[in-house]
């Protein structure tokens, strides 16, 4: 790498200087039209009635209203889709004008004649010339970029829709420009260069992820790039950039195939609220729209929230930290790991092989407190059906006969005396609209006594018709079936137990297992872990509700999902690619065991549409942090510390556990004066970090404690429990109590390293008595 000299930058700087003055120009002109094509929008919205010609009086005249209300609406449509395209020209100009472009590459192509090379630079948009046919800036994302992350000078190749390029690059420059000023620029190898990375690591932590395309590293564009796995898994290391190649990557996607897929076609699952205010940043600045996101608790809650309270993932986890002397403590932890696995989707499956033949479970339909259709008769009516038919079409069949059904029995509801009743407490609206029906339809024959009977029959089809309205809207919607007591019934002392082959491989403490989930239920509340097994089932009845239209599914924090998730989100989610980013060093979630989910994952997709990539250089955490935390976990020294060098964790130990808030809050207020905005005092549980915060509240201004529910990710001193503390970072982290009575339990190794990892410049570990057993001596 070499600095360049003063002539060239000069040469540089002269560039820089036109094509910001050109951008500028652009933005004007540009401004002044869209501001036009505005005005014509509201003129045309305002006055669309008097340009209209409107006369119905005949066919002919009815057309020509119609012709000039499209010729309106059209003159419409394409002012306001020219005023989209110039507000997108005018945000691409403006994300340029302060940073052009970021990288150059000098280019020969093989075959060139002239053996001059094409110059190209990168930026965050792309820029043509006047005429429109050069590049004056490329997109990072075009196919030409990509050898700015792939290659040094020398022999390079790139692909294109149209095949593949070769050629010589003899040139690989860097610029660092802020506010249209080079303020420093270099020539580099294949790495892009440490100086940008060091300015870019080296600043403090934002309230939100910062876009990475000026320094994608060659194993991060790969998985940026990757087009031609079905299933993507990233292994990477904390602080590897996992998160940052995911949204570059989306970006990517957007720009590759763009008018072909769009933002709501891909899905990001995060791993908590707060994450997705975190990440939300990065997509707008790289003009791209955000894609959905949602955490996987969110997207249970929508499936099972009228059956059952759904418990969420960190409730489950506080009590795997916290509830360890609770005799149901070893069933519980067993039966987390029994419901991840896919063995347990099989016997969901045998189970509803089962059901076609016998067990289903319905609720009667009931009115007015007493039972119109019994289940018994239900049943009979569904096991009568067809038993080579799926169980979700005999439900729909099922559902048709309830349904004639109901309108039979409709007609004999009429006769009953509360009709009477009803029909005499209807509003006088409703009695008018009667007669006129009856009229219009000619049934009085001027009998009195017939027409009083015409008009109440009509009203008592009138009330019934409308009191039989909500039964019939849920049969449509299915409620007749009852999943929850079909799902309970699994848990039945032989159910399960009854199932061919189940009892082989059971646990030996299935009796236990059950008989927790059973407890749990009866309260209405679903356990995490049963939560997607239930949704499984409920969907092998009814028929899956599945995702067409999503492309691709991305999962941050993979290694906390368990097998059995990840092949119903397949089922849900058929035609998706999936990239799955993970640590498995960082699982920490009872029924992720020791990360062996990236393993299992084989059979997800076919072998060769499956792709793996792993990343074990690190570049959140100064050199000294990373080499800390890579301690506390075995293979630990594979990971590799980018260069950025800073202060050597500390570790400082109380006499007494009721001293550590006092020497936390010391803590905080030094880091704090020393300038850093974002400093987490990170504790093991939520449990712990209440009672901190409390202790806290007056020795440390403005301190905010993170919570489950906390949903924006903002600068300042904060109070974390570790498994919220995920995907995210701070300048400096504060272990509250590294003790070995807080992290002693092998399980809790990975939530430790976890903890450690979120800091970006200062580590600092407090403890009373003896320190975790994680922490080596040195
Ligand atoms: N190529 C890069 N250039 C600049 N910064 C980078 C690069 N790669 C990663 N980073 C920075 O490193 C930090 C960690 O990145 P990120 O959060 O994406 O890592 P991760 O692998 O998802 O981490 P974890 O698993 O620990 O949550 C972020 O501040 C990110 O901006």
């Amino acid at each position: 790498m070499s600095t360049i000299e003063n002539d060239r930058l000069e040469d540089e700087q002269a560039r820089v200087d036109r094509i910001t003055s050109l951008i500028r120009k652009r933005i004007a002109e540009l401004s002044e039209r869209t501001g036009g094509i505005h005005g014509e929008i509201v003129d045309i919205r305002r006055n669309f009635w008097d340009d209209v010609t409107v006369n119905f009086e005949d066919s002919a005249e009815t057309a020509e209203t119609y012709a000039s209300m499209k010729q309106q609406a059209e003159l419409l449509s394409e002012r306001e889709r020219s005023h989209r395209v110039m507000t997108e020209q005018l945000s691409t100009l403006e994300r340029l004008k302060s940073t052009p472009y970021f990288g150059r590459i000098d280019l020969i192509e093989e075959g060139d004649q002239d053996g001059k090379p094409d110059v190209i630079y990168l930026g965050v948009g792309s820029l043509l010339d006047d005429s429109g046919e050069h590049y004056l800036i490329y997109d990072w994302r075009a196919p030409v970029s990509s050898l700015y992350y792939d290659y040094g000078p020398g022999p390079v190749a790139y692909k294109t829709p149209a095949g593949e390029i070769s050629g010589e690059m003899t040139l690989k420059r860097q610029y660092i420009i802020r506010g249209g000023v080079i303020r420093s620029m270099f020539d580099t190898g294949v790495t892009i260069g440490d100086e940008l990375l060091q300015e870019v690591l080296g600043k403090g932590s934002d309230a939100a992820m910062k876009s990475i395309v000026a320094t994608i590293q060659q194993e991060q564009n790969a998985i940026i790039r990757n087009e031609r796995a079905r299933l993507l898994i990233v292994q990477g290391a904390a602080g590897s950039g996992k998160t940052s190649a995911a949204l570059q990557r989306v970006a990517y996607l957007l720009y590759r195939y763009r008018g072909v897929l769009t933002a709501d076609q891909i899905v990001l699952f995060s791993p908590n609220p707060m994450f997705n205010s975190y990440v939300s940043t990065v997509l707008p600045e790289l003009g791209e729209q955000n894609m959905n996101q949602t955490t996987y608790q969110q997207y249970l809650e929508r499936r099972i929230g009228r059956d059952f309270e759904v418990e969420d993932p960190f409730t489950q986890m506080e009590y795997t930290l916290t509830a360890v002397s609770e005799p149901d403590y070893p069933s519980r932890i067993d039966g987390i790991k029994l419901k991840s696995s896919s063995n347990y989707m099989k016997l969901i499956d045998d189970y509803t092989a089962a059901l076609g033949h016998k067990g289903l479970i319905f609720r009667p339909i009931k009115f007015r407190g007493r039972p119109l259709i019994s289940s018994e008769t239900m049943t009979e009516q569904f096991y009568s059906l067809d038993r080579s038919v799926s169980i979700p079409n005999r439900l729909r069949m099922l559902r048709t006969w309830l349904l004639k059904e109901l309108t039979a029995l409709s007609k004999l509801e009429r006769k009953k005396k509360w009709v009477e009743e009803a029909i005499e407490l209807l509003d006088e609206e409703t009695y008018a609209e009667a007669y006129q029906h009856l009229r219009k339809k000619n049934k009085f024959n001027e009998n009195s006594y017939n027409d009083f009977e015409s008009e109440r029959d009509y009203l008592a089809a009138v009330v019934v018709q409308e009191k039989f309205k909500k039964l019939r809207s849920r049969v449509k919607r299915g409620v007749f079936l009852d999943v929850p007591a079909i799902f309970k019934q699994l848990y039945e002392p032989d159910t399960a137990l009854g199932i061919e082959g189940a009892k082989e491989w059971l646990p030996d403490n299935w009796e236990g297992i059950r008989s927790y989930t059973v407890s749990r239920l009866a309260d209405g509340i679903i356990p995490y872990e049963d939560a997607t097994p239930y949704c499984y089932l409920k969907e092998k009845l009814e028929g899956f509700h599945t995702h067409t239209t999503v492309k691709h599914l991305f999962v941050d924090e993979a290694q906390d999902y368990s097998e059995f998730q990840y092949r119903y989100l397949r089922k849900v989610f058929p035609n998706s690619k999936m990239t799955l980013l993970g640590d498995f060093n960082q699982s920490i979630f009872a029924h992720s065991g020791s990360g062996e989910i990236f393993h299992t994952l084989n059979t997800l997709f076919e072998p060769e549409d499956t792709e793996r990539i792993t990343l074990m250089r690190s570049y959140r955490s100064t050199k000294q942090i990373v080499e800390f935390a890579s301690r506390i976990i075995e293979g630990g020294e594979r990971i590799q510390p980018f260069n950025r060098q800073g202060p050597e964790p500390t570790l400082t130990s109380a006499a007494q556990a009721d001293e550590l808030p006092a020497l936390i809050a010391s803590k905080c207020r030094s880091l704090s004066d020393s300038g850093y905005e974002s400093i987490a005092v990170i504790c093991k549980t939520a449990e712990e970090s209440r009672r901190l915060s409390e202790e806290l509240a007056e020795k440390v201004p403005h301190l905010r404690r993170i919570e489950k529910e906390t949903v924006t990710f903002e600068k300042g001193t904060v109070v974390i429990p570790a498994y919220l503390a995920k995907g995210v970072e701070f300048d400096a982290v504060i272990i509250a109590n590294a003790s070995k009575d807080i992290y002693f339990r092998e399980s809790e190794r990975k939530l430790f390293y976890t903890a450690c990892t979120r800091a970006m410049h200062e580590l600092h570990l407090v403890y009373a008595g003896e320190r975790t057993p994680f922490l080596a001596k040195k």
